[in-house]
């Protein structure tokens, strides 16, 4: 991979392209060992649900999550609103020293946990105003996409699926369009079930993508995670070289044309 191919979202700048989450491991030890052979950087955090000083007595992410290794990224799961979105950015701002990038995610129902997209753009203006650099969930909709890049998300985060489904990027020709329109880097989030599914996220020339459960949820999520993170290399690499066009018919491995013979 080149030096120079660095991740810039906001102020900031990465090597890697894989963010990845903190739920649903067997217990601290996993999370921290599965993360750190992910490579990621960036480590998002639900602030409604995860300890990061909260409660002094429980144990704490930050112990085997270090805010002097990665970035932590707070994130507003469990919001189903704009307000208490609005107000778990605020809360992970005082509990991380003014720290102010942030993963916005308003959802509208239970069972889908799909964005809820008015909710969303109101949240998303409101914290711009308030100095936070947002990075936001959304879904695989094109022109949504656009106007909360218009108004200042530092990224846009489409869903390849709905979280923890494993289901793969189901709207290529979306996410396509999507990263074609956007100055802004697009992050694939949610939905990703395996390495190739974060492969085809990379090939379509997405800037990186989010996960947890396809890390977390696996057998050996340690062996998953450096999975993903080969995946993420694989899928930007190939991007980068360029794929050959898609052709109906063969066209021989070696051909005779130009040749001595
Ligand atoms: C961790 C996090 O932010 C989730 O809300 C995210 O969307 C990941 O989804 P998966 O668990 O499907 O990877």
């Amino acid at each position: 991979m080149p030096n120079e191919d660095l991740l810039t979202i906001g102020q900031r700048t990465y090597r890697s392209r894989l963010l990845v989450g903190t739920g649903k491991y067997k217990d601290l030890d996993e999370t921290g060992a599965a993360i750190a052979e992910s490579g990621a950087e960036i480590v998002t955090v639900a602030i409604r649900r995860t300890n990061i000083g909260q409660s002094p007595d429980e144990p704490n992410l930050l112990d085997v999550v270090s805010p002097e290794r990665y970035t932590i990224l707070p994130n507003t799961a469990g919001c189903f609103n704009a307000k208490d979105a609005i107000r778990t950015c605020q809360l992970a701002r005082e509990l991380l020293d003014g720290h102010n990038l942030v993963k916005l995610e308003v959802l509208g129902d239970q069972k889908t946990l799909y964005p809820d997209i008015p909710a969303t753009l109101e949240a998303a203006e409101a914290l711009i105003k308030d100095d936070f650099e947002v990075m936001v969930y959304t879904n695989d909709d094109p022109i949504v996409a656009k106007r909360l890049e218009a108004m200042g998300c530092v990224a846009v985060m489409p869903l390849a699926a709905p979280i923890g489904s494993g289901l793969g990027v189901q709207n290529k020709y979306n996410i396509l369009t999507i990263v074609e329109n956007a100055e802004v880097p697009i992050l694939v989030d949610a939905g990703v079930g395996t390495a190739s599914d974060a492969s085809v996220a990379m090939e379509l020339g997405c800037d990186g993508v989010l996960m947890n459960t396809a890390i977390a949820g696996a057998k050996n999520p340690v062996l998953m995670a450096s999975a993903m993170r080969k995946a993420v290399e694989a899928g930007r690499e190939a991007f980068l070289a360029g794929r050959i066009p898609r052709k109906r018919y063969a066209s021989a491995s070696s051909p005779l044309d130009g040749t001595f013979f």
